[in-house]
């Protein structure tokens, strides 16, 4: 993968900026995903989002169960165990391909949203199992929307779309955020294919902001290769790897594509064998437009040459037909 972008020269000089949102832009538009660094989360920020997260899948199963997903697709919020939820099902959604590929994934979750939703609440394991943990979770959301939005804000400038424009899309911070678990595993019981850590996928939303720890087995499809998967592996965990996803290939009438990814083995380990796959965490922001908004294609990518290849759909529907398959 290609190299880390300095997301902090988006504060530098005009010039700068423009590189560095032009770079990211074509980066993202090749690679299918790229990684960023000073990013301005504090390397304490992230690491103490690690630890929380570590702790919240150390609770016993009873416990994670106080706080349970529903089981059905919305509301997208509590913890599901290992088995609820189960990806493969929207494998090639957005490429047209057929549905119904039974893959399971072997993780647990917990879904969060912002604590200022008026729609839909967090649900929370009893703050006597782990203090803090609501109010942590609470506040690095808020650093992520903070985040998001100067990175839209750039992507903005690189496409050359009002960057108001997209800001007003997202003012409404109505994006998910969920800590991930994948536990050890015999790296046997993957290798028949009926099971995997992550099926392939593309997210929903505009964007994904992706932080994982060193274990490694994260492929993300290249797009100027598609069908081949590459690793991406983290130089450090405070890394955030950003990817698209359906909205913004929607906005753009496919002018970025969401990119296919998934979590399989890591490299180190060998397809088949007895060896043990560690288990790994990794934390994921989707940034989605407000739901009320539509995701008909930004004006300027609809032209007598690309003619618009998207109907006239809210975010809010979109979402909740994508993720109605995941719990189906
Ligand atoms: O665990 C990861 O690295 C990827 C998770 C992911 O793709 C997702 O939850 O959508
Ligand atoms: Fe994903």
């Amino acid at each position: 993968m290609s190299e880390t972008l300095d997301l902090s020269l988006l504060k530098g000089t005009p010039e700068q900026r423009e590189a560095v949102s032009t770079a990211l832009l074509k980066t993202l538009k090749t690679r299918g995903g790229a990684k960023l660094k000073n990013h301005g989360l504090s390397d304490d920020l992230v690491h103490n989002l690690f630890d929380y997260t570590r702790k919240f899948f150390a609770l016993s199963h009873e416990d994670k169960m106080t706080a349970k997903h529903p089981p059905e697709s919305t509301p997208n919020r509590g913890y599901s165990y290992v088995g609820q939820e189960s990806i493969s099902s929207i494998s090639g959604y957005e490429k047209g391909l057929s549905q119904g590929k039974s893959i399971r994934d072997i993780k647990e979750t917990l879904d969060m949203g912002s604590a200022r939703d008026d729609l839909v609440d967090n649900i929370w394991v009893e703050e006597s199992k782990l203090p803090g943990f609501r109010k942590f979770m609470e506040g690095f959301y808020e650093e992520c929307f903070k985040l998001e939005l100067e990175i839209l804000a750039a992507l903005a400038e690189a496409l050359d779309v009002p960057s108001e424009q997209m800001k007003t899309l997202h003012s409404r911070a109505e994006n998910e955020f969920r800590l991930l678990h994948y536990p050890p595993i015999n790296a046997s019981e993957l290798a028949d294919g009926t099971a995997t850590r992550i099926a392939e996928h593309t997210d929903f939303g505009t964007i994904t902001m992706l932080f994982q720890d060193s274990v490694g087995g994260l492929q993300v499809e290249d797009q100027q290769q598609l069908g081949t998967f590459r690793n991406i592996e983290s130089a450090d965990k405070t890394e955030i790897i950003l990817n698209i996803g359906d909205s913004l290939q929607r906005l753009t009438n496919d002018t970025f594509r969401a990119a296919c990814h998934r979590v399989t083995y890591p490299p180190s380990i060998k397809v088949g064998s007895d060896q043990i796959i560690p288990e790994r965490y990794s934390i994921a922001y989707f940034a989605k437009p407000n739901r009320t908004a539509s995701l008909f294609p930004f004006k300027k990518f609809v032209t007598p040459s690309t003619p618009c290849k998207y109907d006239d759909i809210t975010a809010w529907e979109y979402n909740n037909l994508r993720i109605a398959k995941l719990f189906s």
